[in-house]
Formats: C-alpha cells, structure tokens, sequence
C-alpha cells in the first residue's frame, strides 16, 4: 500500500509531516509514503497581515481540493490553522501526542526573559491574542506587526533590529530549533491559541485503511484538549482579528478550561475557567464560549 501525504512547502510544514510519516512507518513498516507539496493561496501572499487576510481556510482549500480530487490521501496541517468545519466528503483522522503549547519568545542576543525586556522593547507578532496578553503584563512594550514563515521571523530580529518576537514553541522544537527559544511564557501570563501545538491529519471520509493506520497514533489526552479547546473556538463569535485562546488541562477523567476572547482593541480581555468532565470536553468548551460572550454583551451594553 502506498499514501501520498499532501503538504505545504514551509519549512514547519514539511517538518510536521515528516513527524507523521515517521511515527507511521514505525507502526506499520509495510507502508509506502510520498509526500507532495502543494502551494496554497496563504503562501503566495506573504506581505499583508493575517489579522487582515482572516480567512482561516487559506492555508488549507487547495490541499483539500486534491484531497477530494483522490490526488492525494492525506494531509497534515497544524490543528490552530483549522477552520471548524471540514469540506463535505473529509475527516480529521485521530489526534497525535501534542508537542508543548506554550508561546515562547525568541529575543535578541543578550536577553532570556520577558523581563529583561528594556522599557518599551520592540517586540513583533501579527496576532493580537499574543499582542494584548503582552500588553497586559508589560504595558510599556512597543508591539510591531510582523509576517512570513519562522526562519523569515528569526532573521527579521536583526534585520529590522528586533528585540524580540513571539512564536509557538511547538514549530521550534519539532524543527530542531529549540536553541533559538530565549523564553517559554508562562500559561498564566499568555493562554495559547486553541490547539496549538497540535497536528491535524485530514483524510477522505471513505479511507477506512488509512483512518486506521492513522489510529496507532491516537494520543487520548490531546484528543480531549482538542475537543475542549476547538469547543470553545467553534461556541465563541471569533475571526482572526480579535484575541481567542484556550488551553484545557486534563487530569484524568477531569478537565479544566481556560478561555480568553477580547475586542479588537483589546480593551476588554476576559478570562475565564471552568471544570468539567473529560467525557463532556467539547460540550464544556461551548459552555465556557457562552458564558464569555454574556460577560462580554454585559460589559458592552
Ligand atoms: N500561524 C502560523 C502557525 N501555525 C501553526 C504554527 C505552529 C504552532 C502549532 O503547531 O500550533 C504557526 C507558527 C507560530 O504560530 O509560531
């Protein structure tokens, strides 16, 4: 048997999908992979803003076109960059075991922590969920815009003389670049974005093979944070131009859920968590979803 693997061609995207297809292999040895890149809209326009951009699917709908097409079998992304619905005729496969969630800072030579930071240090993110919990702990940072791929992100520090920037530890750490995170933020101080961390395995609806090879990787606690976390996504009235994160803790058949919505300016930051049942993680996410966005109608009107 053999599974042609669909990808994009960044350097975090390949990574992750080499991550999968190695993990697979070990399991199951008699299966071939090849993986094909595919160009996506979200690569070709590098030089605006996601906040502007917004749409969600813009990494993901020609990948998903040759899914549907039978051009290829499967496709990994990073579960942040998922839309909340799928196209008719696919799945998400199982879950895999989360790499770390926390955002992380990569500083300029000679800095390790958020506080070592000088008095309105410049520190870039495109993402005003990292932007405004910034903001909250250090208000005298001076937050730039910032776009591209990772490496392009890392050499934007000194090229545009930087002190630092913002990044999911995950990409880091599974493409080998854990020398270059100065400081892992605390969840306290900054709640990642829903999933991150996490991989998405997408799959035609009808490849019962391959949805079952895919099941060797299932990681049970990482399912049950998705679950929470995209619950929670899904519940609240979001887009990509304004503050969401969540991060679910689970602590055997219990789970805890932290959520964060604001407005675009950031104003108003409310954060909430709630407790739940593991076996209920998605219905829990859409109850936290509920009660933030009535805090959030009463504090408007
Ligand atoms: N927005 C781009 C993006 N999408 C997924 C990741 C990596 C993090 C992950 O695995 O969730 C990144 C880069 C980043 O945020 O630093």
């Amino acid at each position: 048997m053999k599974i042609i693997v669909g990808t994009r061609g960044s350097k975090l995207a390949v990574t992750q999908t080499n991550w999968v297809i190695n993990k697979l292999k070990e399991k199951h040895p008699e299966v071939e992979f090849e993986t094909k890149i595919i160009k996506t809209k979200g690569d070709l326009i590098q030089n605006v803003s996601l906040d502007k951009i917004g749409d969600k699917g813009l990494f993901v709908k020609e990948i998903e076109q040759q899914l549907i097409d039978g051009q290829i079998d499967m496709a990994v992304h990073s579960m942040k960059d998922m839309p909340s619905t799928l196209p008719e005729g696919l799945k998400f496969a199982s879950i895999p075991k989360r790499e770390d969630a926390r955002d992380v800072l990569v500083l300029k030579k000679g800095y390790s922590s958020i506080n070592d930071l000088p008095n309105g240090a410049k520190v870039a993110t495109g993402s005003k969920r990292r932007k405004y919990q910034l903001l909250k702990y250090r208000p005298d940072l001076n937050i730039v815009p910032i776009r591209g791929n990772v490496d392009t992100r890392i050499k934007k520090i000194v090229d545009e003389n930087l002190d630092g920037i913002v990044l999911a530890a995950s990409g880091l750490l599974r493409a080998g670049l854990e020398d270059k995170i100065s400081y892992y933020i605390p969840k306290d101080i900054m709640i990642p974005a829903p999933a991150q961390g996490a991989l998405a395995i997408e799959i035609r609806e009808n490849s019962k093979d391959i949805e079952e090879i895919i099941n060797s990787l299932q990681d049970m606690e990482t399912e049950i944070q998705v679950a929470a976390e995209r619950g929670f996504l899904d519940g609240i009235n979001g887009s990509c131009h304004i503050p969401i994160g969540a991060y679910c803790d689970v602590d055997g058949e219990n789970v805890s859920l932290t959520g964060l919505y604001g407005d675009e300016e950031g104003n108003n930051l409310i954060i909430k968590t709630i407790s739940g049942k593991a076996s209920e993680a998605r219905e829990i996410g859409l109850q936290l979803a509920k009660l933030i966005s009535k805090e959030y109608e009463d504090y408007e009107g």
